[in-house]
């Protein structure tokens, strides 16, 4: 098996994502991440660039991969030793250093404003100085593919300067990610055809056209053998190769999986679901859905014909198991479902019914008709589970909703400033008595969180006997959603909502008012934790 070499750079190229910007202890949290994955480089960033790339090399890690600091080549008219923004990166102390330097003569000419030769002469002190101090040194070729196009013999010469002066690694850039995988390919056989070894060439390539994995993939084909990118695709522009979808290609698929070992093993590949969410996380994203592998669609079987199969056996529908990247399988309940997709999602929920039983057709039937009147059960499988205890006779009533309302007034505070205040107020009958709560929506700074937030302030506030098992409950995410256009627009709420115990359930609301939408969607999310807890109790 042949050594191929994974490097990371979500530290450094992932924080040129627009949008992100992480703390000292997010960048760690994440290099420890990646190293428990089994990474062979991490780049924690570029030492001197902001203060907190260099707290973070301050305070980095001890990891097993190598942490590997960033800068760029010397500048003209001073020695590399001389060079202060090269002095930080070195300043470091890490055992590798990766320098970008100018590879296409373009570059050379209008980005720096030197000749050919002086920038030839700027990587070549830059490298020697590196490895001269017993650093593992790697050339990012900036713009590499686009200057080999316009004038391949500079950009090889400048590689060749890096190599000469001792770099590990010479690193093929696709800076702008405008090159197609047939050229990365060509080219970097062309380098390595050149005299340098496919040992000592990486690939680091965009995702501009969407084809930064393939890219990466018809580079390992020519001949490299190592790839840089980033966790969950995070990077400058449209990002950069994803390592979360190149990683399983590389352990699960052929002719990678036979020909290659890296450091990411099959067990530590059952984790790479936890930490792209983990990662989303950090950033306060919600977790794109259809990523591959890891997204939580990546594995969900919406069509009835399909879940059919799923059924009869997984493999009719999936390339691989989801279990191994540490994902899971979902077969949802929509207009596409049959009564197999009803029947998992049934025994999902600890409900069971007999295939054939009349209760199947009706409720299907039920989740198709919602369904045209805006209702999504597609992911908001706790909506789905109290329907479905509807039509079997098993939902227990826990309280009654007599009424609410809900006013926004717009009014002058004490320092003559206009605000808003929502007010709600919701009379519930729990234990046979009725309960008049009223809530504001004021937060502690004194804003206004809006009238749902009041609405689900004041359905929350006094439970009676059930107070207890919903104080743990919180709402993680809110979406609203216009399903038809026109007069006849309805709104569709989506609430994710979560517990101490870590569960995390999704329930829907439609209707042609907002209000009445977040209310169904409050409701049944209240109502789905208060079975959970309730039926944990028996069974205790
Ligand atoms: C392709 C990539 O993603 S490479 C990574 C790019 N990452 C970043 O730029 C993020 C971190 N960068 C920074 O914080 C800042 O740009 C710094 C601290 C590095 C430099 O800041 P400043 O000194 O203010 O320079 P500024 O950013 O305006 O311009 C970059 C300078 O570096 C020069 N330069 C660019 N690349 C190189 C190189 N490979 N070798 C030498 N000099 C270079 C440019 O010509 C320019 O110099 P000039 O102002 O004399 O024309
Ligand atoms: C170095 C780098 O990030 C690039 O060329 O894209």
């Amino acid at each position: 098996m042949e050594r191929l070499y994974l490097y990371d750079t979500t530290l450094r190229d992932g924080q040129q994502t627009q949008g992100v910007q992480f703390s000292t202890t997010e960048k760690i949290q994440i290099a420890e991440m990646l190293d428990q994955l089994g990474l062979d480089y991490i780049e924690g960033g570029w030492p001197g660039a902001n203060p907190t790339d260099s707290e973070f090399f301050e305070n980095a890690p001890k990891t097993r991969a190598k942490m590997t600091a960033f800068g760029m080549t010397k500048r003209t008219g001073r020695s590399a030793e001389n060079d202060d923004v090269l002095a930080q990166v070195m300043n470091a102390n890490t055992s590798a250093v990766c320098l970008v330097g100018k590879s296409s003569a373009f570059h050379v000419s209008d980005a720096l404003g030197i000749t050919k030769a002086e920038n030839t002469a700027n990587i070549a002190a830059s490298f020697s100085h590196i490895t001269g101090q017993d650093r593992e040194a790697l050339f990012d070729a900036e713009h590499f593919f686009d200057g080999y196009k316009a004038d391949p013999d500079y950009s090889l010469e400048t590689l060749h300067a890096a190599m000469e002066a001792g770099a590990r690694w010479v690193v093929l850039c696709d800076t702008n990610g405008g090159t197609l995988p047939n050229e990365i390919h060509e080219i970097t056989k062309a380098v390595i055809a050149s005299g340098i070894s496919g040992e000592n060439v990486a690939i680091h390539t965009h995702d501009d056209t969407a084809n930064a994995v393939a890219c990466s993939l018809a580079a390992i084909d020519a001949g490299a053998r190592q790839i840089q990118g980033t966790l969950n695709g995070l990077g400058e522009r449209c990002g950069n190769a994803n390592l979360t979808t190149l990683i399983p290609i590389l352990l699960l698929k052929e002719p990678y999986a036979s020909k290659f070992e890296t450091g990411v093993t099959i067990e530590n590949l059952q984790t790479l679901t936890h930490i792209s969410r983990t990662l989303d996380d950090i950033l306060n994203r919600v977790p794109l859905r259809q990523a591959p592998f890891v997204g939580s669609s990546a594995f969900a079987h919406k069509a009835g014909l399909h879940a059919s199969a799923i059924l009869k056996n997984p493999s009719t529908y999936e390339h691989i198991e989801p279990h191994i990247v540490g994902n899971e399988r979902v077969i949802p309940m929509s207009n596409q479902a049959g009564q197999s997709n009803l029947r998992k999602r049934l025994s999902d929920a600890g409900l069971s019914v007999k295939k054939g039983d009349p209760a199947l057709g009706f409720l299907l039937d039920e989740i198709k008709e919602r369904e045209a009147q805006g209702y999504s059960y597609d992911t908001a499988q706790a909506s789905f589970e109290l329907l479905a205890r509807k039509a079997l006779g098993q939902l227990p009533t826990f309280f009654e909703v007599k009424r609410y309302k809900v006013t926004v007034e717009r009014r002058k505070n004490k320092y003559d400033k206009m605000i808003s205040l929502s007010e709600a107020v919701v009379v519930l009958k729990v234990d046979g008595e009725k309960k008049l709560s009223v809530s504001e929506s004021m937060d502690d700074t004194g804003s206004d969180r809006g009238p749902v937030n009041a609405l689900s302030k004041a359905l929350a506030k006094d439970l009676g006997q059930y107070q207890e098992m919903i104080d743990d409950m919180r709402l993680v995410d809110f979406k609203v959603r216009i399903t038809q256009g026109g007069t006849e627009a309805v709104t569709r709420v989506i609430i994710d909502s979560a517990d101490s115990k870590g569960n995390r359930w999704s329930t829907v609301g439609a209707s042609p008012n907002i209000v009445d939408a977040s209310f169904e969607a409050l409701l049944d999310a209240i109502q789905w934790k208060l079975i959970r807890d309730t039926s944990e109790k028996v069974h205790k």
